[in-house]
């Protein structure tokens, strides 16, 4: 098979590329060019799995063999490696053993049979490093599927995420090849895998619908864009490239076509973070202004707007010449397909040609002046006209005097202390990101959407710190409702502005069957850390439910208490010992980025320049040693972690707190060390 694979590298490396206009040369360099990127990729790891499948009605079993990508032979086109994303590459993921009824389905029909091999494989860099047969027909010896997976969970990871191509569970597979036109939400606990289920559901799904869909036609939103470059390389493992990959202020602002001062995260939230610190206002406003009553709200103001949309006069040129409203009204009725803002353009563009026409009517010596009188004309109607764009829409809402008669619904239902504080902020030209969902509203209806933003299928992960409203923006992006989305409730260290329960986004699919899942197995984790971190969320009013932890057993949980000073004495000695031992990746989580800051400069005047600090605004993650706020460890993992303040003051007994020391321990893959200097926060405690 080797071999194979490489005749058809170097056949296809002699083939010169194609630069021409031929749309269908063009169409063939491209597909030798996918083919080469496969093979390389079949290169290193040709197969990861066999499966020998009897189909009913057959003499004997079929060998098949299962990689990322598949290989054909090229004088026969016989296939020798099966795409993973194909239908009976299926069975690889959901027999595990026990089975009788083994099937699936094809696009001719459902398949039934027998298997005799399950077999997993690992192969790098054109070299075989391990097999084992989790199940033989009629053998007690195999191995079981749970010891290739604990196998590969205790692989030392990088800083970048990785393709699960080989290990993918049989409840991760239902949501990977999981319709496509059933928005699909998913409550995974801490480490189930969502974030990696997703990646390869959009590679199932564009193998899987390949003469339909394509890449640039989906999207991924994500919390930031340090998260976004630390799942970099999984679409690319799994051969996929081109989809889209953004956050949402971001994709907000290449729609608007400028960028508004977001007043957002950044400093708001190190604040938020703070210990003992409430934001009143932000909590109420973040929950309202994500609401769908709030959207309802800016319907109503719109539909408002456009009852009065034309100015109360006729059009009048000069005496005996004008243009009744109603005709106007009319013309506008006529147009009603048309956004707001586009209808106005037209009504102008026909406004100016019936001027030209009465011009043209009047006698020569007379044009001009008529000319200069009618376009005054004009101008002064077209002012009477307001053209608003979605931020001058939005301020309007808020204002204090001279209120518009369609902000009446903002003014009368919206809270005055959220009024006061949205008016003073949007006077300053500045928004929130809670403002960005109403504004994008706004702008559709004023400008309508943009194909270039519009989807065939959008990922939304760390959903739960997304709005109804937030939802309910995408939905009108998204073709057929094709939604992937997913996240953990107890993770919602942003539920002052997202949400506390799936049901918020399942009614906003209401009329279409969204399909609910839950994740509860926990793979990231040793079951010492799952336990652990387990005892927080029994302490959480709103949780996604405990996690299952795999079986995979390593050291206990470290709570170490300090004596006064002597935390960066620890915490190096800590780490010098973690560095002798396999562990790479390490991260020293702090309770604010003050103190993370603080901790970095005092490591530095050690003389430690490994360590590297972690900010909001950064769009890397190296890997390494890094000092990190607990509210940004969010998405990532990393060896070990090291919680440096998880005193009783710092993490107290609410649910934000447990929420940020639960997503704190719950990025650790195998080792977890606890260091408090006063009392150990009640968290890890007591129970409620
Ligand atoms: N089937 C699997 N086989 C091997 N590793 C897996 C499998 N599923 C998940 N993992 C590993 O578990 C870890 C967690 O995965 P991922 O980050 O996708 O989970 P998550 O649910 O998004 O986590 P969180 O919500 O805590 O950020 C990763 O290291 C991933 O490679």
């Amino acid at each position: 098979m080797a071999a194979e694979i490489s005749d058809q590298l170097d056949r296809l490396g002699k083939i010169p590329r194609y630069f021409g206009d031929d749309i269908t040369e063009q169409a063939i360099d491209d597909r030798r060019e996918q083919m080469k990127k496969n093979l390389q990729i079949a290169e290193s790891e040709p197969y990861f799995g066999r499966l020998d499948f009897q189909e009913d009605g057959k003499k004997g079993p079929d060998e098949l063999y299962i990689g990322k990508v598949g290989v054909s032979k090229d004088a026969s086109n016989e296939l020798m490696v099966i795409d993973w994303r194909a239908p009976v590459a299926s069975l690889f993921y959901s027999f595990n053993g026990g089975e009788e009824d083994i099937h699936y389905d094809s696009p001719e029909g459902l398949v039934e049979g027998d298997i005799h091999l399950k077999r997993n494989v690992v192969i790098r860099k054109a070299k075989l490093q391990r097999v084992v047969d989790s199940y033989v027909k009629g053998s007690d010896e195999s191995g079981g599927t749970d010891e290739f997976l604990l196998y590969r969970l205790g692989d030392k990871k990088d800083n970048r995420l990785r393709d699960i191509v080989s290990t993918i569970q049989a409840e991760q597979n239902h949501i990977i090849r999981a319709e496509k036109n059933k928005p699909l939400i998913i409550q995974g606990v801490a480490g189930s895998g969502k974030t990696t289920v997703a990646l390869h559901r959009l590679a199932f799904l564009l193998y899987h619908y390949r003469d339909y869909m394509s890449a640039n036609q989906m999207v991924i939103f994500a919390p930031n864009r340090m998260f976004l470059d630390y799942i970099s390389n999984v679409l690319p493992e799994l051969g996929v490239g081109g989809i889209q990959q953004t956050t949402f202020p971001e994709w907000a602002h290449e729609i608007f076509g400028r960028k508004f001062r977001v007043r957002d995260d950044t400093a708001d939230l190190s604040e938020y973070f703070s210990t003992h610190l409430q934001f009143k206002n932000r909590t109420n406003a973040g929950k309202i202004k994500g609401a769908l009553t709030f959207k309802s709200m800016i319907d109503e103001a719109f539909s408002l707007y456009e009852q009065n949309l034309i100015p109360a006069e006729d059009f009048v040129l000069w005496d005996g010449c004008k243009i009744d409203r109603k005709r106007i009204e009319q013309w506008n009725e006529e147009q009603r397909h048309f956004p707001t803002k586009i209808r106005r353009t037209k009504i102008q563009k026909r406004l100016k040609a019936w001027i030209k026409e009465q011009v043209e009517n009047q006698l020569p010596h007379e044009r001009k002046e008529r000319k200069k009188t009618a376009d005054n004309k004009l101008r002064a109607f077209m002012k009477a006209w307001p053209d608003y764009d979605a931020f001058s829409f939005y301020k309007e809402l808020f204002k204090k005097s001279h209120v518009q008669a369609f902000a009446q619904p903002v003014q009368h239902d919206l809270p005055e202390e959220i009024i006061e504080e949205t008016r003073k902020r949007l006077n300053k030209k500045e928004v929130t990101a809670e403002d960005l969902p109403a504004m994008l509203w706004i702008h559709q209806k004023l400008v309508g959407k943009d194909k270039q933003f519009t989807y065939q299928h959008v990922v939304i992960d760390e959903a739960q710190d997304f709005s109804p409203f937030h939802i309910e923006v995408l939905k009108s992006n998204t073709m057929e409702d094709s939604f992937t989305i997913l996240g953990d409730i107890s993770q919602g260290i942003h539920s002052y502005k997202g949400i506390d329960r799936w049901q918020e986004f399942i009614d906003v699919f209401e009329g279409k069957n969204s399909q609910y899942v839950e994740l509860k197995r926990s793979y990231r984790s040793t079951y010492e850390i799952i336990e652990y971190a387990n005892r927080i969320l029994e302490n959480m009013k709103h949780t996604g439910g405990l996690a299952k932890p795999v079986f995979r057993s390593g050291e206990p949980v470290k709570e170490i208490q300090l004596g006064p000073d002597e935390r960066i004495e620890k915490v190096t000695s800590i780490v010098k010992q973690m560095k002798d031992t396999e562990i790479d990746s390490i991260a020293l989580v702090g309770r604010t980025a003050k103190d993370c800051e603080k901790l970095y400069h005092s490591l530095v005047a050690l003389g430690e320049d490994e360590w590297k600090l972690i900010t909001a605004d950064q769009s890397e993650y190296k890997g390494g040693i890094s000092i990190i706020p607990v509210y940004l460890t969010k998405g990532l993992e990393f060896d070990a972690v090291i919680m440096i303040d998880a005193d009783r003051h710092n993490y107290q007994h609410n649910d934000r707190d447990a929420k940020l020391m639960y997503v704190g321990c719950t990025r650790a893959l195998h080792q977890l060390w606890i260091l408090h200097e006063e009392e150990i926060t009640p968290l890890v405690g007591i129970k409620n």
